[in-house]
């Protein structure tokens, strides 16, 4: 069976085109070790390309530790990649993932830029002074780091990260969390890193943390399109925020890049 590595700044994942129905969902284990950096290919996740009607596609997503997740942003933009590499869509794609459907653009330069789910207003977390917590298709807690914290490069994320993500306030399903560096000025990026859940550690960027940080970052002055700069590489999310303090017409942009190919 034909595996395919792409990644989007640095999150990245195993794919799989299963159009034929023939990879086993229910095998975690299998998933798992695929996607182990030492004894495996190695990814943060791995996503199955099937074949669903009134769609181009349907994404099934993975976490790194074998069991399926909620949505995934950057792997849902290197999934529209994949199926343009395939051939199954030319620049624009229409596909259902967990959270819903989803449309997406792929521009000349191979950016890919993916609508993501309406989001409902930023909430106060119930842990961490400051702290809000937003479901942008996937979970996530956001802290912005005040000049009187650590500077983000210095912060322990997998110490601070792993704190939050299993706190009882999050219950059994936790969340991911992302730590947010706010620039001097709102129209440079804000530098974020991140803790996800299922991969149990920081990976080099987050598609729907980014687009937690950007819709929470619009009520400290950040104004929509949002740059976000993760380890990764940059990544932007431009957005409507709605009078009720909701958030629509959310599009999450950047590069996705095939790294290469083999069989498992
Ligand atoms: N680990 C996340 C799913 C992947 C999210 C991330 N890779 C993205 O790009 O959105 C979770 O279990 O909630």
């Amino acid at each position: 069976m034909t595996f395919h590595k792409y990644h989007g700044t640095g999150n990245d994942f195993v794919i799989i085109d299963d159009r034929a129905m023939q990879f086993d969902e229910t095998d975690h284990a299998r998933i798992a070790h695929l996607c182990h950096r030492r004894f495996g290919i190695g990814a943060d996740g791995l996503m199955l390309l099937r074949e669903l009607t009134g769609y181009d596609f349907e994404m099934v997503y993975f976490n790194a530790d074998g069991h399926p997740s909620s949505m995934c942003g950057n792997g849902g933009r290197c999934l529209v990649a994949f199926a343009k590499y395939l051939g199954i869509v030319e620049d624009d794609a229409h596909f259902l993932a967990v959270d819903g459907p989803h449309d997406a653009q792929i521009e000349a330069d191979g950016t890919v830029r993916l609508k993501m789910q309406d989001v409902a207003m930023p909430r106060r977390a119930s842990v961490g002074e400051g702290d809000v917590f937003l479901h942008t298709g996937s979970p996530h807690h956001v802290q912005f780091l005040g000049p009187a914290k650590m500077p983000l490069a210095e912060l322990d994320v997998f110490a601070a990260g792993q704190a939050i993500r299993y706190h009882q306030a999050y219950g059994p399903a936790g969340t991911n969390v992302n730590f947010v560096e706010v620039p001097a000025d709102s129209r440079q990026p804000w530098s974020v890193r991140t803790y996800e859940r299922g991969v149990e550690g920081e990976t080099l960027s987050c598609g729907t943390g980014v687009t937690a940080v950007a819709l929470a970052a619009s009520n400290r002055g950040a104004a929509s399109p949002v740059r976000l700069r993760t380890p990764g590489g940059e990544l932007e999310v431009a957005f409507n925020q709605r009078p009720d303090g909701g958030f629509d017409n959310i599009w999450l942009s950047g590069p996705a890049v095939r790294v290469f190919g083999g069989e498992i």
